[in-house]
């Protein structure tokens, strides 16, 4: 049995007075560019999840955010890695959003209409769905998928 070491990434989930959610997109280059997913990124040696969420947000966005606490922590396996991702919601930051990797943004209300949305962050969806009290439905973001996707 091989033991895959886990990739840990720490992902902002941002939300605005109306409630809305930040999107981002995978810019090109990376594994899955052009999905849709929830600014963040891998933490880098001897960095907790909330400083390495902050300096990903001020290198990707431009906007520096205020305390960020680990709501959910998931994992998804994918090809490239096996990621196990630490879910923050972000309510407060201060700065004005600046796409600095040529990423797209969108404010979005559920359900999303951005699509493809990354796998690894179905979970999160869900769970923010049922707190809203709506309802789920995963073939609304997997339906449309490609089907070979390099990476995934
Ligand atoms: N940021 C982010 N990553 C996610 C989400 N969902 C999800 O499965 N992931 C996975 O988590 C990993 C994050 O790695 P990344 O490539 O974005 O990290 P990074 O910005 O540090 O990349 P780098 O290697 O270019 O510095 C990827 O494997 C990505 O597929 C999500 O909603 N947001």
């Amino acid at each position: 049995m091989s033991l895959r070491k886990h990739t840990e990434v720490a992902v902002g989930v941002l939300i605005r007075a109306d409630d809305a959610l930040l999107l981002t997109s995978r810019p090109e280059g990376k594994p899955c560019a052009g999905y849709w997913e929830f600014p963040g990124g891998k933490l880098e040696d001897g960095e907790s999840v909330e400083q390495a969420l902050r300096r990903e947000l001020i290198e990707e966005l431009g906007i520096t955010i205020g305390a960020a606490e680990v709501w959910k922590v998931t994992e998804h396996d994918y090809p490239h890695a096996l990621v196990r991702l630490h879910w923050c919601k972000v309510r407060d930051w201060q700065g004005t959003f600046d796409m600095r990797e040529g990423q797209s943004m969108a404010w979005q209300q559920l359900p999303l209409d951005v699509k493809p949305v990354l796998p690894g962050s179905l979970p999160v969806l869900q769970w923010l769905a049922q707190e809203r009290g709506m309802a789920f439905d995963a073939e609304h973001y997997t339906r449309h998928l490609p089907e070979a996707t390099p990476g995934l």
